[in-house]
């Protein structure tokens, strides 16, 4: 069953369209990663969906009813940890999810809430004395104090250590596995790829693409490097047989026994099979698959090409997309 269906949905404010006929079905237990650049679209789909913004035209449905007209209810279902939270200095961790628990009439201890984001031993210290990882911590046990049904997450890992991201990504897969459904928006690349199932990237109002990871490097033109030993000396005939397959770029010979071989992603299993009908073994195989950042630019930047090398480099860093676009205008929402 959808959790979340957007349907025709176009916003427009005064002479800007925010969003253009999204059309959009999220399933129940789904780990949803939305993308774009500044300005894209996010947030206010986001809004949309929490009715704080309504749309021009086309209908937003949550969690099984019209997200406008049954807005309470789908509050009261949905945990949102919004960008840029700010705590109440003076009150204590524990009274934060204490007042989260109460207005979502849920059914928890705040020691449960506090101990699954690793905030036990802070809990009764003022939040203003809190590091920008801890608020962060608490504004996820906020969001999860409801038992959510729908977890709307803004750039979750914003200020976390590693420690606290991989902590974060594990409540985000357990939330799923049990059934929440994860909205999830974030320009840190990496954390979209490690825990969303499908990811949707929007650029200038438009759903660009809509698909697993996997299921976009298929797709998109960014190119794998796959890494072969063979056991033969022959290289070059192997060099030459590969070189007319169809989705081959490039093909080089990196050793005495081993080639690599730039291809789009679809063809690499067609080299294997073609080497092997002629009797050439492949005793090692290694693919360096593009990174997400690399799908990224190849669907919002017209001008962007991958080579290997920017793959490579690009799987060692933490990157964030978030200036990768040529518009830049921040958007306020509608309260
Ligand atoms: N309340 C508003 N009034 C006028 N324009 C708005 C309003 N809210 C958003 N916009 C415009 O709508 C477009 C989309 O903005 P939105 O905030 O949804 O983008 P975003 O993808 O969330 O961007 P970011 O990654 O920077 O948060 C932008 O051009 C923005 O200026």
């Amino acid at each position: 069953m959808s959790a979340i269906e957007f349907d025709g949905v176009t916003k427009v404010f005064d002479d800007i369209t925010a969003v253009s006929d999204l059309s959009l079905r999220i399933e129940t237990g789904e780990v949803f990663g939305f993308l774009g650049p500044n300005g894209a679209g996010k947030s206010t789909t986001i809004n949309m969906l929490l009715d704080f913004v309504r749309p021009t035209t086309g209908t937003v449905t949550a969690l099984g009813v019209d997200a406008h007209t049954d807005s309470v209810a789908v509050r009261r279902r949905t945990g949102v940890l919004p960008e840029g939270f700010d705590v109440y200095n003076r009150l204590s961790g524990r009274a934060h999810i204490e007042f989260a628990i109460d207005s979502k009439e849920a059914d928890v201890t705040p020691a449960v809430i506090l101990d699954r984001v690793g905030l036990t031993d802070a809990a009764d210290r003022p939040a203003g004395g809190y590091s920008k990882g801890m608020q962060q911590r608490l504004a996820l046990g906020m969001a999860l104090s409801g038992d959510p049904d729908l977890l709307i997450l803004d750039e979750p890992a914003s200020g976390l250590d590693p420690a606290g991201t991989k902590a974060m990504r594990d409540i985000v897969r357990k939330e799923a596995d049990s059934g929440t459904t994860v909205f999830f928006s974030s320009h840190v690349l990496e954390q979209v790829e490690a825990v969303c199932d499908r990811v949707g990237i929007m650029q200038a109002g438009e759903l660009i693409a809509v698909d697993s990871i996997d299921g976009l490097r298929e797709t998109a033109d960014v190119e794998t490097v796959v890494s072969l030993t063979l056991d033969t000396g022959d290289v070059d005939t192997a060099v030459d047989m590969i070189s007319d397959i169809e989705g081959v770029d490039t093909v080089m010979q990196s050793g005495s026994q081993s080639i690599q071989v730039s291809c789009e992603s679809a063809a690499k299993t067609t080299v294997v099979t073609k080497l092997d009908t002629a009797g050439i073994d492949v005793t090692d195989f290694e693919t360096e698959s593009a990174s997400l950042e690399d799908l990224f630019l190849s669907y919002t930047d017209d001008n962007h090409t991958v080579d290997s090398a920017t793959t490579k480099r690009a799987t060692n860093r933490s990157t964030d997309i978030s200036t990768g676009s040529s518009e830049t205008d921040e958007g306020t929402a509608e309260q």
